[in-house]
Order: C-alpha cells, then structure tokens, then sequence
C-alpha cells in the first residue's frame, strides 16, 4: 500500500478545570489531528499538541512542518517504513511534536496493514494500565480540593504541579499530604521553577518531615545539567527529568553523569514512536526506569503512548499519561478504555481511535 494523502483537522476539547503549571495556564485543548490514507482506503491517524513554552511549537508551527514534510512521504510504499520514518527525521529537525504527529499516523496505518493492535506490533503483551492525574497549581486550598475529588475518584497516585514559588509550594505538598497521608504516592513536577539551591532547601524541609515524594519532576531549567546533578547528589528523593531530555543524545548525557533517577519520555519531545523506543532502551542499558508521560493532548496521542508503554513494559513503570481524564469530553471513537485512572488497550488493529 502507497501513501495517498496526507491532512489535518484542528482537534478542539474542553477541560474539566484550567490546566496550570509553572510555565503555563490552558483553558481548552486544541490540537492537530493527522489523516494519512493509503491508495487502498486504509487510514492511520496522528496527533500532536504544541506547547510552545517546552517544544517551541504552535499550531501553527506544527502545520507548516507537516505540510513541509508530507510532500516526501506521498507515493511511499508503507512497507518501507524505516525510510519513511527516517523521511520524517531529517526533512526538517526540532519540530517535535509535528513529527510525533506524523510518525503515530504512519504506526497506525502500519499496525492497522499488519492487522495488529500497535502494542503487539511493538512487541508488547500488556493491555491494561493506571495513570496518575495531575493536580493544576493553584491556591493551597483549592489543590486539596481537587487532591481529595481525584482520590474519590479511585487515584492512588497525584501529580502536584509547583514551582511558582518554593514557600507556597512547600505549603501546598505539606497540607495535600497532611490530608492523604498513606492513601496516595505524591509525584512532584515543578516544571522548572527552582533553582538547584531551592530545590535542595524545599526537599530537604519535606524529608525532614517524613514527606517522602515519590519522584521530583524537572525542578531546574531545561539547561540547568549540573544543578540536576547538584540536587541528586544531596536529597533522598528521586529525581525525573522531563523537559532536560528531548533526544538520545540528551539522555545519554544525563545517563553518564549519573545526574537523573528517572527519565520522561514523551512522544512530543522524542518525534514520536521510532526516538521513543530508542529512548527507552538507551534507559534500560543503564538499568534506569522510565515514565511515560503526555503534554495536554488528545485521546490518539496519548494512546500511542500507552502502546509504547506496552512495549517497553520492564523500562516504563510509571505513567503520566492523564490527558483524557482531564477533558470535560471529546468526539472521537475510542477503542481504547479511558476510564479515569485505568486505561485498557484494545485489540483492534492500530492505535484503536478514530474521527
Ligand atoms: C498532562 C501531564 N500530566 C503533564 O503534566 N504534562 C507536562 C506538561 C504538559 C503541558 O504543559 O501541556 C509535564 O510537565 O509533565
Ligand atoms: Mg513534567
């Protein structure tokens, strides 16, 4: 089967709540949907939304680069997949999450020709998952609020956004774990608002108080290498890289230096599914775990994520991937379970969504 076309809609959804954290606030989720169709009418689908505070991306942006790079991938025989993906890479460089858009439409037109669900295509086995849900940064109050709501709702896990100011953000872990204390793990993303020096200060202060989080998520700038290492090498909470790793070559050096517990990987950082494996396996030469994590994004990206989760079962034991959860509803036809905290793969050829 050839490559026919190649098109977009502009996804749009509402949020249950406003979705805050240090680098941004968003109201609604708007994203692209990629349509690629092959000359036999079979359809892969792709998605990807821009955050332009981590990748640089806007929608915008991510048009333009998928309207550059399609023009090489038309006419294309699926079963060449290798260069077709490697047609996506190096047609253009950054532009992460366009690519990512394009690269899951081309694994799920793939899955969908070798007529397997895509996490078996990747050599997974498992179908059923838990996420997290993030608690949006907020007034101390309010973040209890939603903590207690999230814990009814049957989460075991929390991610507590902070990082506007490490006084406040100190004060709202402590009264979130006053009130949950031995029902749920906290999992910390400050999405880069410390320093190396506050973050040491403010985790200090939480172990001394027995308020062990289960990891702190990207407490310094994306840049700040040595201030992650710092912070290592002085608290006893284990440390996640997010926004410090987009490619293998950014991972690595993490990796050598010993500078990171955990590592994010996320399909709009890495260019989608090919970087991704690659990712995980780099991860798992150095026996070092992963979470597989989202942007705010919509039901076919996130459950692309979750397949390669399946994939790379022994590397990925935490997921981040509550993205569906937090919109107030969506229209697209999900194979996949989202039910809250539980996700459940299908076995339907492909990614298992569609328009
Ligand atoms: C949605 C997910 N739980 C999450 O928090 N993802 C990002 C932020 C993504 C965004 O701004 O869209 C993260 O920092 O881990
Ligand atoms: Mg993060």
């Amino acid at each position: 089967m050839k490559i026919a076309s190649i098109r977009t809609i502009l996804f749009k959804a509402p949020l249950e709540t406003p979705f805050v954290t240090a680098l941004r606030r968003v109201d609604s989720l708007e994203d692209l949907v990629v349509i690629i169709e092959g000359d036999d009418g079979s359809i892969g689908y792709g998605e990807g939304a821009p955050t332009p505070q981590i990748t640089g991306e806007t929608i915008g942006s991510m048009q333009a680069a998928i309207d550059f790079i399609s023009p090489q991938l038309i006419g294309k025989e699926i079963d060449d997949f290798s260069s077709l993906i490697s047609l996506v890479h190096t047609t253009i460089v950054g532009n992460t999450t366009a690519k990512s858009a394009l690269e899951i439409a081309l694994y799920d037109l793939k899955a969908k020709a070798q007529k397997l669900p895509l996490y078996k295509m990747l050599g997974g086995t498992r179908r059923s998952f838990r996420t997290d849900i993030t608690i949006s940064m907020g007034e101390t109050g309010k973040m209890v609020s939603e903590s207690l709501s999230a814990v009814s709702l049957g989460y075991d896990t929390l991610k507590i956004k902070i990082g506007d100011n490490p006084q406040k953000d100190a004060e709202r872990i402590k009264a979130i774990h006053k009130v949950l204390e031995g029902k749920v793990s906290l999992r910390l993303d400050a999405n880069q608002g410390w320093s190396a020096q506050e973050s040491v200060a403010l985790l200090e202060s939480l172990e001394k108080e027995e308020i062990m989080a289960e990891f702190i998520e990207q407490p310094v700038a994306a840049d700040d290498i040595e201030g992650l290492k710092y912070i290592k090498e002085r608290v006893q909470t284990p440390l996640l890289a997010d926004e410090s790793v987009f490619s293998l070559k950014d991972a690595r050096r993490l990796l050598e230096m010993e500078a990171v517990d955990y590592i994010n990987i996320k399909l709009a950082k890495t260019g989608g599914i090919s970087q991704a494996l690659a990712l995980a396996d780099l991860c798992a030469s150095y026996q070092v775990k992963c979470m597989v994590g989202c942007m705010l994004e919509g039901p076919i990206s996130v459950a692309a994520g979750v397949h390669l989760a399946s994939s790379r079962a022994d590397t990925v034991t935490m997921l981040d991937l509550d993205a569906v959860a937090l919109l107030a509803s969506h229209s697209l036809k999900t194979d996949t379970l989202f039910n809250e905290s539980e996700i459940v793969l299908s076995d339907t050829a492909g990614i298992g969504i569609s328009l």
